[in-house]
């Protein structure tokens, strides 16, 4: 079996019906928890499987931020993750048409769109005449070199299947990032790795390793309604090893217990977390497309 997988941007002005857009391709629940998950550079909003494709979501919340004359390096810092991402969606409002948004949004692509596919998501068709429709995805088609055209209603429904599938097949060939039995709990997994971090980060403050990335390896179910929950941190010297476990163990011992109030309280149920502490030198190696793409969860920092 040949299997893809990849990075799917959506980029849209705020409005333009990303959330309701991803609902449909990955799940309700997927997406709105995942809100909460910022990495690095790019903002993971869900894991969507077509066929033997597995496609991630990503976006970027500086994207939007108005700003005068970028320069190139700018550009791609504000667009973070999503230049890096192997497809890139520009959601637009059906009857709001060519904003001044939009133009600055196509403006800025140009610098950092080089190499990557990107496709043109109309939403909202269902607020429009089919002749409005067509004259604005012709005039947008002239503005920027799509690769394809997607009419969608992403509250109705509309489209939808088609944009999915034409992206599963944009991806490159790849294994997929993610096992397929984790996708469902992923966007859990990694918020609870994102709060041990912070807890991390708290505590250390300059004393925290550079490299330092925290794994949710195993999550069960227990009988009792609570969760039990194994994380790693991983460091890159054996030195910091030190730094983290602190006297006696003290302080992955604090973290531990402030992350797992926190998850507790997020979850709200009961959480026995245990943490562990590896050394991985060649994290950063096998890490290589996460953290180019700014995901460092799987192996790295998110
Ligand atoms: N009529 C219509 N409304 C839609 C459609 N898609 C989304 N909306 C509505 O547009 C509004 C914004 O949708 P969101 O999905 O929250 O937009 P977003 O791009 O994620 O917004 P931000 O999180 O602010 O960036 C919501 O009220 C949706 O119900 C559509 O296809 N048709």
């Amino acid at each position: 079996m040949t299997t893809r997988a990849g990075f799917v941007a959506l980029i849209g002005e705020p409005n333009a019906g990303k959330s309701t857009l991803l609902n449909r391709m990955v799940g309700a629940k997927v997406s709105i928890v995942t809100h909460k998950v910022q990495t690095t550079r790019a903002r993971i909003r869900g894991v969507a499987m077509e066929g033997d494709s597995q496609i991630v979501f990503v976006d970027t919340p500086g994207v939007f931020t108005p700003r005068r004359r970028l320069d190139r390096a700018m550009v791609t810092a504000a667009w973070g993750g999503a230049a890096d991402a192997d497809v890139i969606v520009v959601m637009v409002e059906a009857h709001r048409g060519v904003t001044e948004g939009v133009k600055r949004l196509l403006d800025q692509l140009r610098t950092v769109s080089e190499g990557r596919t990107v496709a043109l998501g109309i939403n909202k068709i269902d607020r429009v005449e089919a002749p409005v429709l067509l004259g604005l995805a012709d005039e947008l088609n002239k503005m920027f070199d799509f690769a394809e055209t997607f009419m969608i209603s992403a509250e109705k429904g509309h489209g939808v299947d088609d944009l999915r599938r034409w992206l599963a097949e944009q991806l490159p060939e790849s294994p997929w990032l993610y096992p397929e039995d984790q996708i469902a709990d992923l966007p859990m997994r990694m918020i609870a790795a994102e709060m041990t971090r912070e807890k991390l980060t708290l505590r250390l403050h300059q004393e925290l390793p550079y490299q330092l990335t925290v794994e949710t390896e195993n999550w069960e179910e227990r009988k009792d309604g609570s969760a039990r929950i194994d994380q790693v941190v991983y460091v890159s010297r054996p030195g910091h090893k030190g730094i983290l476990l602190g006297k006696k163990g003290e302080t992955i011992k604090a973290v531990g217990q402030a992350a797992r109030i926190e998850l507790e309280e997020f979850l709200g149920r009961k959480v026995h977390l245990f943490l562990q502490v590896k050394v991985r030198e060649k994290w950063q190696e096998e890490a290589e497309r996460y953290s180019e793409m700014g995901l460092d969860f799987k192996d790295g920092n998110s």
